[in-house]
């Protein structure tokens, strides 16, 4: 394994502990749009500590024409419409792998709507250079886009639609994947005085600016499914994560419920939630990822552990994120002797046939989300994690947490 890695094992497979996640990026990056695009005083709490976050807070407020949105698919696309939209001159690059994942469509899009911005490498992705802005529509401004490729695009529009002279109208064309993230920035968008309509594949906005008022970021979910993982792996478990709610803005609380099947119980608390870990597990689960697809690793490793087969569906953005998401599990779960193979087109299938023993060596190709989709694996056995600081990206945190519910951590 190139690069440095840690070795992670926990001596005694019990978990008890309280455990605390980090703020949700996806939140805290549309409110700081928000923030950044009111006239009026805005204060957000618990903001995330995630290198997304904080690079964002950096980025929104740099004075410098070239911003490097590294390896953030959210600050990438947030910040080409907000830069586009309210008329400053940008070159926005990014890490190699970020230089390779589409903003064709947003690009299309902001172009349609009067901004004039060019390719400096290859057509389609960044990086990318903003000339400026003249609103070509003298009415509503009227844009049809695809809404099957990533939900960011749509995000990204729908941030800035209120600073647009006559408001936004959006189309948008075939499936729509990751529905719940538009939904949350509707919603986040809301509370600070935006009205919107979201009617079959047709969202409204209309010109008004960002009233001012307090926000405070939810913890995260996603993060969260770590923990429902681990818990499902473990010989007894009981942990409390605190800062969740049950009426979530974030789609990925569906965990909860999915989480059944796999033998995690969720109680709602004051402070959060208390997971434990109940016998009741199916023998075969079906799920659609398309309003989940930051899920799909958590599910796809512990299903691999516990040996359920599990029918994977809505996988298609996975191949367009940090990494393809979908060659990384086939090769690292194939170290643990599992399987994810494409049954039909679109129909992926987790199979386990052997299993662990060996001291494994996972990989995590610059993927956040493949360090801790892995690591519950060493509830079962040692096992090393390549590149372990990869979890800066939405959850800094991590490996600390895990050593205060009794996992050896070593080497970092
Ligand atoms: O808007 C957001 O905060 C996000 C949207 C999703 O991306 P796609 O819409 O590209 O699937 C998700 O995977 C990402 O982690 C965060
Ligand atoms: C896909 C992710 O992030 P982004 O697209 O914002 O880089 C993620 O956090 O899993």
């Amino acid at each position: 394994m190139s690069g440095i890695s840690i070795s992670i094992s926990h001596p005694t497979g019990i978990l008890r502990g309280t455990v605390q996640l980090p703020a949700s990026k996806s939140e805290s990056n549309r409110a700081l749009i928000i923030q950044a695009l009111s006239p009026e005083r805005i204060t957000l709490q618990n903001l995330s500590d995630a290198n997304d976050t904080v690079l964002l807070q950096r980025l929104l407020h740099a004075s410098e024409k070239e911003i490097n949105a590294e390896d953030a698919g959210t600050v990438m696309r947030f910040l080409t419409a907000y830069f586009s939209l309210t008329n400053q001159p940008k070159v926005l690059t990014g890490t190699e792998r970020m230089c390779h994942r589409p903003i064709g469509i947003l690009v299309d899009a902001l172009r349609e709507l009067g901004v004039e911005i060019k390719y400096l490498g290859q057509e389609g992705f960044p990086p990318l250079e903003i000339k400026g802005f003249e609103p070509k529509f003298s009415g509503k401004s009227n844009v049809k886009l695809r809404g099957d490729v990533s939900s960011q695009f749509i995000s990204a529009l729908l941030l800035c639609a209120p600073v647009l002279p006559h408001g936004l109208r959006l189309e948008l064309a075939g499936k729509i994947a990751s529905r719940p993230y538009i939904e949350m920035t509707l919603a986040l968008m809301q509370q600070f005085g935006i009205s919107s309509s979201f009617i079959g594949n047709d969202i409204e906005i209309a010109p008004k600016t960002y009233e001012g008022g307090t926000f405070s970021v939810e913890a995260d979910w996603s993060a969260a499914s770590y923990w429902y993982s681990l818990v499902a792996l473990a010989k007894k478990s009981e942990i409390l994560l605190t800062g969740l709610k049950e009426n979530s803005l974030q789609g990925d609380s569906k965990v909860a419920e999915l989480m059944k099947d796999f033998g995690v119980k969720t109680t709602f608390l004051k402070e959060g939630i208390l997971l434990t870990k109940t016998a009741e597990t199916a023998e075969k689960i079906a799920i659609d990822f398309s309003d989940i697809p930051d899920l799909a690793q958590t599910f796809a490793v512990l299903a691999a552990a516990k040996n359920i087969a599990l029918e994977m569906t809505g996988l298609e953005s996975l191949r367009i994120k940090e990494t393809d998401r979908i060659a990384a599990l086939q090769t690292e779960l194939a170290r643990f002797g599992a399987t994810l193979m494409e049954t039909k087109p679109g129909t992926f299938l987790v199979k386990n046939d052997s299993v662990l023993g060996r001291k494994i060596a996972v990989q995590t190709y610059h993927d956040h989300r493949m360090a801790m989709a892995f690591a519950p694996l060493a509830l079962f056995q040692e096992i090393q994690i390549g590149n372990p600081e990869v979890v800066k990206k939405s959850y800094p945190q991590f490996w600390n947490e895990l050593r205060k519910v009794g996992f050896v951590v070593e080497g970092i």
